[in-house]
């Protein structure tokens, strides 16, 4: 994706060439529509950045309950492939869903200092709803990449209504847990003094607090020289993340820029699978059956009809098969917090 975004700031005939090399005719680069609901927003904007640099994107919607028609002029001055058009308010929520392949959302409002992510369910449980009848509704078929907390809720709320909808399909709905693993890549490079852009760690469960469990027993390259302690303080503070930019940003907010480059990756990712690039991993938070809960984030390999293989957790160190069963209770409420709200409202 870093190199997707420079190729593309390095002009167009890189890029096409690249898509060239992966086996695509720039005429036959198939037309993939992108909507980014909550478009105006702190993630939203740089996301509509991130999206309008993608060569694989030809429509950019970017829907918003305000502010998106300048959002999408600014956007739309940018000399790459896609058109951009902005929504605004409910009245054209369909317009900019129909003929969507990838539907991501980072609407709904972010921490303050103190709070959880769960103390944002009340408002955002609601976003979420509207937003996925109406996905049910526009565009049965994209890929949903769910950005909004609490994530570890706001993805069993987007099943259930997809399932009320008759729409539901488990290999086309995600929760965006990508900022952990871009967080756990930083952290670990860092420690370990490898370079950053070579890292790959597995982050698995789910996305608030101890949910999240990076794997650096897997990390690549491997290090020689980090102690259990190390190991324990990178995995608190990959755990703690979200909470270090809501401190900093004393109010004004939690993660937008790197949320944005996250979520731009896991977009990417989604549109070459939709495309048969072959080969694309990405961990992400899905139904799945690799443990005894029926939402888990782990290692996917995405295809042309979203979700291909969930993959296993592979061989946990005995301080990350703890954490793994500790975070499960919470994980397990969260998700039935999710689902029962979806049914009972
Ligand atoms: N998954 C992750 O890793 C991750 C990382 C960072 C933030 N988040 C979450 O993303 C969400 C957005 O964060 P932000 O910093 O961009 O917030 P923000 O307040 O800056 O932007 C949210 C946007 O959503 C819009 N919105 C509200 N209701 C809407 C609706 N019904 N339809 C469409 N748009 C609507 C608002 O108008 C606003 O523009 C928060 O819930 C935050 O917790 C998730
Ligand atoms: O921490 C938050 O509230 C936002 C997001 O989930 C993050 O991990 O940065």
């Amino acid at each position: 994706m870093l190199r997707s975004i420079q190729a593309t700031l390095r002009g167009s005939p890189s890029s096409s060439s690249r898509l060239l090399r992966r086996g695509f005719s720039s005429e036959s680069t198939p037309d993939r529509k992108v909507a980014v609901l909550g478009a105006a927003g702190g993630i939203g904007q740089p996301l509509a950045l991130l999206m309008k640099l993608n060569p694989f994107v030809s429509k950019l919607a970017l829907y918003d309950i305000a502010g998106t028609p300048g959002v999408a002029a600014d956007v739309s001055h940018i000399n790459t492939r896609s058109e951009v058009a902005g929504y605004m308010g409910e009245e054209q929520l369909g317009k900019a869903l129909e003929g969507s392949d990838v539907v991501i959302i980072p609407a709904g409002v972010p921490r303050k200092p103190g709070m959880t992510r769960d103390d944002l369910f009340n408002i955002n449980a609601g976003i979420v709803k509207s937003l996925c009848t109406a996905i049910a509704k526009y565009c049965p078929n994209a890929l949903v990449n769910m950005i909004s907390n609490p994530v570890n809720s706001t993805v069993p709320i987007a099943a259930e209504i997809f399932k009320k909808a008759g729409t539901y399909d488990e290999k086309k709905l995600f929760g965006v847990t990508t900022l952990d693993v871009v967080r756990a890549k930083t952290f670990y490079a860092g420690k370990a003094n490898v370079p950053v852009m070579e890292v790959n760690v597995p982050v698995v469960g789910g996305h608030a607090g101890i949910t999240i469990l990076p794997l650096f027993s897997q990390a690549s390259p491997k290090a020689n020289n980090l102690s259990d302690e190390d190991i324990k303080a990178l995995t608190k503070r990959t755990q703690d993340g979200g909470t270090e930019v809501v401190e900093a940003k004393a109010g004004k907010g939690s993660a937008t820029l790197s949320m944005a480059y996250a979520g731009a990756i896991f977009a990417d990712a989604c549109l070459k699978g939709l495309n048969g690039v072959p080969d694309v991993v990405e961990c992400s938070f899905v139904q799945s059956s690799i443990t005894e809960l029926p939402f888990f984030a782990s290692k996917v390999r995405l295809g042309k009809n979203g979700v291909e293989e969930v993959l296993g957790l592979g061989p946990l160190s005995d301080f990350e098969k703890q954490g793994l069963e500790s975070l499960k209770p919470e994980l397990k409420s969260s998700i039935e917090k999710g689902i029962m709200f979806a049914n009972q409202s």
